[in-house]
């Protein structure tokens, strides 16, 4: 038998609907957005151990993979913040087209930062999650002791205290984490996935 030559491998591109398929969920971004000590970490990583545990191809990006490494040269003007959030949404739409679901825990504080990223995406990919507790409670909180450091004026641009945060308008999940515990949080959230057919 004479083998074939001259055969062309068509390279056709591997599309995000195929990745999706193959995964047997949807992808999207979960966009956190809330004051420091809300509990955008708390609730992404606990969304994330529990998509983990069911077998969904899951990932976080947070101040830890992002500020320390990708964004290191970025501070806290408006600019800097608006660059953070620029470059965080290109990365996470970069995630959604490799089938994942990301979830995004930083502050965003400008609506303008998150419209614009939610340009970047199709419909429904973009689901906006507002971590929504009053100043007060987060100060009550203060995990990291920023508020206090920023109240006696060591840190400058604090988000709440002398930097704006601009709450979501329209947000597709808003969670009151002041009157929830974390796992009403991830069953909220969860909730959300599956009627949107995303799980
Ligand atoms: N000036 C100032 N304002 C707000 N936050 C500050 C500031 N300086 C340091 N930090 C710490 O950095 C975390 C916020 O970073 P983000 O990348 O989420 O901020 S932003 O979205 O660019 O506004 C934030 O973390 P979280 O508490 O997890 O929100 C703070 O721990
Ligand atoms: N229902 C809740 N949801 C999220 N965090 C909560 C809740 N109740 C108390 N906390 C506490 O609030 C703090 C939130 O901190 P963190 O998750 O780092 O917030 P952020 O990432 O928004 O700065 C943690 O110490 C967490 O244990």
């Amino acid at each position: 038998m004479t083998k074939a030559t001259n055969i062309t491998w068509h390279d056709s591109a591997i599309t995000k609907e195929d990745r999706r398929a193959q995964n047997g969920h949807g992808s999207v971004v979960l966009w956190f957005t809330g004051l420091s000590g809300s509990g955008k970490s708390t609730i992404a990583n606990a969304v994330s151990h529990e998509l983990f545990r069911q077998g969904i191809n899951e990932y976080v990006l947070d101040g830890d993979n992002v500020r320390h490494g990708l964004n290191k040269d970025l501070g806290f003007s408006e600019a800097d913040r608006n660059e953070n959030i620029r470059r965080i949404g290109e990365v996470a739409k970069l995630f959604v087209d490799s089938g994942k679901i990301v979830t995004t825990a930083f502050i965003s504080p400008f609506r303008s930062d998150r419209e614009t990223v939610r340009a970047l995406f199709e419909e429904g990919e973009f689901i906006e999650v507002f971590i929504d507790c009053p100043l007060e409670e987060c100060e009550r909180r203060d995990p990291k002791k920023l508020y206090a450091k920023a109240r006696r004026g060591e840190i400058k641009d604090f988000t709440g205290i002398d930097s704006p945060y601009e709450a979501p308008e329209n947000p597709e999940i808003t969670v009151r984490s002041d009157q929830y515990t974390v796992e009403e949080a991830v069953g909220q959230i969860l909730t959300h996935l599956r009627e949107k057919n995303i799980l």
